[in-house]
């Protein structure tokens, strides 16, 4: 157990100065993740019945500061194999993976492109969000996870997305979206809890150029948007070269400008140097959010205009 947690502090280290409470977010990597889902309105706008079905098969279930999330206990329990879950009444995802689409803001009526898409949280929670008034186009490069998301849209009820299996950074520029989301494969420090070295010294030895294929991903994003569409970029980790040095890169590349949004969890601005390396001076409206303040995966979501 001791020898886990050492591990962890040495891969963290890096990050001392730039996590708030340091010492506070170390003693939460010993607690499991706790569990959320989403109630699935695309079903049932009431959670009563809801409620009291997981509670009769022992969960513990209270709301959160976001509408139609709720927490659970036992935390490692799964919701995977509840009536619930099958009737697609609940969606299991983190509390924090809700912040995307919140910056996002989809409206009925839009073309919405999900770059990164699949098992499809977000699709389903942008199709609920527009009460599947929208038209979004639920894009992954791998089949096997599409197969997931289209499992994922049938048990929710989602009708307004199609699916397209694309490498993002090649995604046919054809078509022009009003908003595109971009929720990045990243190296996932924010989800990290005591128990998975294996996970991280996995990132540490680096598996691939994941900021060069964020960089990709953004870019051609862009490329993607209306004169004037949004664009939100987001990981589930800590490292600032997956997160603003991607961010500095298409505001160097392209007339891009950040925006700022309105989070409902607390969070940190981004931010304007690491390393010595200064970033682009609006990187503070992105914002960071951490696993320990906002008892959830740690998100860096940026929120951005295509000016012309
Ligand atoms: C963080 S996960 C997305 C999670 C998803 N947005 C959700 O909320 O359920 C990143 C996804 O990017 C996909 N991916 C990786 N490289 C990609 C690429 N070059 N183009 C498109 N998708 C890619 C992975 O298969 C993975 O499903």
């Amino acid at each position: 157990m001791e020898r886990s947690l050492e591990r962890a502090e040495d891969y963290f280290a890096r990050y001392r100065e730039i996590i708030p409470d340091y010492e506070g977010f170390l003693e939460s990597l010993s607690e499991p993740l706790p569990l959320y889902f989403r109630l699935n309105t695309l079903k049932t706008k009431d959670p009563e019945p809801v409620i009291s079905g997981l509670t009769r098969q022992g969960f513990r279930v209270e709301k959160t500061e976001i509408p139609w999330f709720f927490r659970v206990e036992p935390r490692e329990a799964s919701l995977g194999n509840t009536e619930e879950y099958y009737l697609g009444l609940i969606y299991p995802m983190t509390l924090s993976s809700s912040l995307p689409v919140y910056a996002l803001d989809p409206q009925p009526g839009e073309l919405i492109l999900d770059l990164c898409a699949a098992p499809g949280s977000k699709t389903t929670q942008i199709a609920q969000w527009t009460e599947d008034r929208a038209v979004i186009a639920a894009n992954d490069r791998r089949l096997d996870r599409i197969t997931a998301l289209v499992a994922n849209l049938r048990r929710l009820g989602v009708a307004c997305a199609l699916t397209t299996v694309y490498r993002g950074e090649m995604y046919p520029l054809e078509v022009s979206f009003d908003k595109v989301l971009v929720d990045a494969p990243c190296s996932g420090e924010g989800r990290y809890r005591k128990g998975y070295e294996g996970e991280l010294l996995y990132q540490k030895e680096g598996r691939t150029n994941l900021s060069g294929i964020q960089k990709g991903l953004l870019v051609r994003a862009f490329d993607l948007l209306k004169p004037g569409g949004i664009l939100v970029y987001s990981t589930c980790t800590i490292n600032p070269e997956e997160n603003e040095a991607v961010v500095d890169y298409l505001l160097r590349k392209r007339q891009a400008e950040l925006l700022d949004w309105e989070a409902p969890l607390p969070a940190r601005p981004g931010l304007t140097e690491w390393e010595g390396r200064p970033f682009h001076p609006e990187l503070v409206k992105a914002k960071r959010f951490f696993p320990h303040e906002i008892q959830a995966v740690g998100f860096f979501v940026a929120k951005l205009r295509r000016r012309i």
